[in-house]
Parts: C-alpha cells; sequence; structure tokens
C-alpha cells in the first residue's frame, strides 16, 4: 500500500503574523496599480514667454477633452473683456498723444470730441464686478497692467536689479505712489483723464467732493450697467450761460460706452493710425477683437461665447493642473505663467514630465517684453527657449514646439520687415514662408542633445485647425510614453 505523507495547513484566522501578512498584500497590490497607474499618466508641461499663447492652448485642449467652459469662466470673461476694451482704448488715444499722431476726436469741432471725452472719464472698474472677474488676481493684474506707475516697479521687478536703474526715479515714484490712495482706480490712466478734466475743475466751485459723493451713491443704486459722470462743464457753460459754476451729473450707459468705442475705432483715422504702432507700446493683443464686437460686449449679462474666452486674456500666476482623459490615457496638463517673474515657480514642476509644449509668439518679433520695454520678445524666447532645452532637468524629455500666432505674423510680416530687427535675416518684406523658416531655424540650432524636437505651426485661438495639431500631438506624446515605458 502506498503510503504518501501529506501536510495540510490548516490556517488560522486568528493568527495575527497571517492577518499582518495579508494587509501587507492588499498593500503592495495597491503600490504597484499605481506605480501602473502613474507610468500610463502623461504629464505634459506649457511653458513659453508672457502672452506667447500657452493658456489659450489649454482652453482649446478643454473645449475638446473636457466639454467646454463652464457658466463662470463665460461670465468671468464677459467682466475682464469690457475692462480690458476701455482701458485699450484710452490707451490707444493716450498713446497717439505721446507719438504725435493727430486725433479727430481731439479736434472740439469733430463728432467724436464728446465721445472721446465721455471715454476717458469712464472708469472701467465701475462697470465690472471685480469678484467675477477674478477678485484680487484680477485686480492686481489690472493695476500692474495699466498703472504706468508701475511700469519701473515692473521692470525692477523682472530683473533684480534695482541699482542698474534710475534710483532716484524709482524713489520718486514711490513717494508719489505712497502720496496716492491705493483705490485701483486711481491709476495713471485715470489720471491721464484727470488732466482732461482740470480745466473743468477749475470752471466749478467746492461742490466737487460733494459731486463725487453722488456719484458712487448712484453707481451703487444703478449697477453696473449704468454710471453717473459729472457732465462736461464747458460743454453744459455753452448750453446754459447761468450755470456755468455748478457741475451737473450727467448718467452713462454701457450702450453709450460702446457707442464710443466704436466710433472712435471705425471714424477716427489716428486711432487706426496709433492702433498700427501697437508693437511701440504695450496693448491686449486682442483689443482689436473687443472693438469690433464691442456692441455685444455692452449687452446687459452677456455671457462669453467660446471665440470670445479663446480670444479673451487673463494672465496666469503660478502653475495650474488640469486632468484630461485622452483615449485611455490620462493627461495632466501644467500651465505656468510666462512672465518673468513667474519663472522662478516653474523649477517645482520640472520633475516626472512627459513632453515640454513650448508656446512661441511668432508675431512678437517686434515687440518689447510687457515686464521689461528694453527686451524683444523673441530674443526673450530664443534665450528661454535655449535654456530649457539644454537643462538637465529634461535630457531626455521631448521638446515640441508651437510657432503660434502664425495668424498675426502672416499680416504682419507684409508691413513690418523682420530685417529692422533681426538684420541677418536675408527673406524679402511680406514673404510669411521665409520668416517661419527664418525663426525655426534659430530655435533648431539651439538644440545641443540629440533629442527630437516637434515643430508645428499654429493659431491657438482657432479651435479648427487646432482640432487636428492637438490630435496629433496627443498622439505622438502617447506612442513616446509607450516606448519610455518599454509597452511598444
Ligand atoms: N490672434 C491670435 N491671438 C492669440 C493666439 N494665441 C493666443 N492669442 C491671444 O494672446 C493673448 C495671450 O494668450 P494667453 O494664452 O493668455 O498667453 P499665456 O502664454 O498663457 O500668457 P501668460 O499666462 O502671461 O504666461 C490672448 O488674448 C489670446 O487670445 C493666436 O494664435 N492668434
Ligand atoms: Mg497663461
Amino acid at each position: 500500500m502506498g503510503c504518501s505523507a501529506s501536510t495540510q495547513i490548516i490556517e488560522d484566522e486568528n493568527d495575527p503574523f497571517l492577518q499582518n501578512q495579508r494587509v501587507n498584500d492588499v498593500i503592495e497590490q495597491s503600490l504597484q496599480m499605481e506605480k501602473q497607474r502613474d507610468k500610463n499618466e502623461i504629464k505634459l508641461l506649457l511653458l513659453g514667454a508672457g502672452e506667447s499663447g500657452k493658456s489659450t492652448v489649454l482652453k482649446q485642449l478643454k473645449l475638446l477633452h473636457q466639454g467646454g467652459f463652464t457658466n463662470q469662466e463665460r461670465l468671468q470673461y464677459s467682466q475682464v473683456i469690457w475692462a480690458d476694451a476701455i482701458q485699450s482704448m484710452k490707451i490707444l488715444i493716450i498713446q497717439a498723444r505721446k507719438l504725435g499722431i493727430p486725433l479727430n476726436c481731439d479736434d472740439s469741432k469733430s463728432e467724436l470730441f464728446q465721445l472721446k471725452r465721455i471715454l476717458m472719464r469712464v472708469k472701467a472698474l465701475d462697470f465690472i464686478d471685480a469678484g467675477t472677474a477674478g477678485g484680487s488676481d484680477f485686480l492686481n493684474d489690472y493695476v500692474l497692467k495699466y498703472s504706468e506707475r508701475y511700469e519701473m516697479k515692473r521692470r525692477v521687478q523682472s530683473t533684480g536689479q534695482a541699482k542698474a536703474f534710475d534710483e532716484e526715479g524709482i524713489e520718486q515714484r514711490r513717494k508719489q505712489m505712497s502720496n496716492s490712495s491705493s483705490n485701483p482706480n486711481d491709476l495713471d490712466i485715470e489720471e491721464e483723464e484727470e488732466e482732461e478734466l482740470t480745466e473743468d475743475n477749475a470752471n466749478v466751485d467746492g461742490n466737487n467732493n460733494l459731486d463725487f459723493q453722488e456719484i458712487s451713491k448712484n453707481l451703487n443704486e444703478s449697477g453696473n450697467d449704468t454710471m453717473f459722470i459729472k457732465k462736461d462743464s464747458k460743454h453744459v457753460q455753452q448750453q446754459n450761460q447761468k450755470s456755468t459754476r455748478v457741475p451737473s451729473v450727467t448718467r452713462i450707459t454701457k450702450k453709450q460706452i460702446a457707442h464710443a468705442i466704436k466710433e472712435l475705432w471705425t471714424k477716427d483715422k489716428g486711432i487706426k493710425q496709433c492702433f498700427a504702432r501697437a508693437n511701440e507700446f504695450q496693448l491686449e493683443g486682442s483689443a482689436a477683437y473687443y472693438f469690433d464686437n464691442i456692441e455685444k460686449f455692452a449687452q446687459s449679462n452677456y455671457v462669453c461665447s467660446d471665440e470670445d474666452i479663446l480670444k479673451g486674456r487673463i494672465k496666469t500666476t503660478g502653475i495650474t493642473e488640469t486632468e484630461f482623459h485622452i483615449g485611455s490615457s490620462k493627461f495632466k496638463v501644467l500651465d505656468a505663467g510666462g512672465q518673468r517673474s513667474e519663472r522662478k515657480k516653474w523649477i517645482h514642476s520640472f520633475q516626472g514630465i512627459t513632453a515640454v509644449l513650448f508656446v512661441l509668439a511668432m508675431s512678437e518679433y517686434d515687440q518689447m517684453l510687457f515686464e521689461d520695454e528694453r527686451v524683444n520678445r523673441m530674443h526673450e524666447s530664443i534665450m528661454l527657449f535655449d535654456t530649457l532645452l539644454n537643462s538637465k532637468w529634461f535630457r531626455d524629455t521631448p521638446f515640441i514646439l508651437f510657432l503660434n500666432k502664425i495668424d498675426i505674423f502672416d499680416e504682419k510680416v507684409k508691413k513690418m520687415p523682420i530685417r529692422k530687427y533681426f538684420p541677418d535675416y536675408q527673406g524679402r518684406v511680406g514673404d510669411s514662408e521665409a520668416g517661419i523658416k527664418y525663426f525655426e531655424k534659430i530655435f533648431l540650432s539651439l538644440n545641443r542633445s540629440n533629442k527630437p524636437i516637434y515643430v508645428k505651426r499654429t493659431c491657438a485661438t482657432d479651435p479648427q485647425t487646432m482640432k487636428f495639431v492637438l490630435s496629433a500631438v496627443t498622439d505622438l506624446i502617447i506612442q513616446q510614453n509607450l516606448k519610455k515605458s518599454g509597452i511598444i
């Protein structure tokens, strides 16, 4: 009779060793799963100089893979665009004077004269809900953007070289700032407007303050669609000789402001001339779009369309993270603020990046940085790309280069010779293809490694073309990731 020895281990459910072992197994299993998930997760980092179009690329990804924008975003942009539209037209008026461009609206006999006066007296912030526009982030950005008083501060902040500048000038400005109210309404643009009002103020008596109290009282009652301002006292003087010393209050509506902006935009030749020289100062890239559509933005409770949001601009501060599921892959897209003061935060997001998407604003070869108006934007991007591409952080990280704002570039090269800013450029004026190849070559020549750089020409505000570009790019990144993880 055969005999076989068999041992049967009877598991004791109460054995503490066994219980421990089971817990460990579960932990090990979940760690393995997490590892696998991390391997499949794709981290895409959007980098580039300020205003190059990084967040616009992210918006296109949201449109494609996240069902579009939320109602809150639509409301936010309608507030921001309205404020930017008003300020942008004021900037054109003020800059025209600085550049010596005669304006039709400065001629008191012109029908545009009164419209200009209305616009210059309007305070954009009185017409918007700053909370909906983005709260303190919005206000900070607004003050920095529209106050010339902050120009020096911006520059010092961006270079950290206070000593290299006229310290006396800084000190003077600091004094000016500390003497002035911290109300964000108290911007230089409004100061220009105050200058305009000086003569008017000379005509009125000491009731000025009372008048302004009334303005704010009325504002509270009227909501954001209407604002009360002092009526042009010279105008009052002409109309009513008896009441020259008493300022009266007149009601200004969003509709009237929109009308003023539209008329100035379409009828004042000086405004158009000044706009054509917008590379000599800082103006919102989408200002023309705001002016063309100003009546739409003036409608009460207007909610932005997808196109408006793509054209609108909210500067990114810090780094935002957005997750998408594209096919079977999970994408984490990191969008970083591109202005100089934002870049010191970048390093925190450099680890574990699958691919870097560098966005270059091609059209900005003739523009200066917002942070430092002595530095050409294209030069800044070249320097930035060189540093990132060849940094130890991205030794094995593929780079995708978006030659963005190609729509503006195509138009600009017809009038603005590239050679004026890049003397070794040999192409002829208006040859957009030669211009693109020239800049592409400069960027590719910076590569001191063997890794490939994938180049795409983009117009980030155009959903049709971006759909194809982004689909090709995400496919490419997925393939790269699979290769890297040894799956293919
Ligand atoms: N016409 C045109 N405008 C563009 C294009 N790409 C971006 N813009 C506009 O350029 C402005 C700036 O774009 P953003 O995406 O905010 O730039 P950003 O790189 O995120 O800027 P920061 O957040 O400051 O780093 C917005 O008004 C966009 O609508 C483009 O290809 N063509
Ligand atoms: Mg951004």
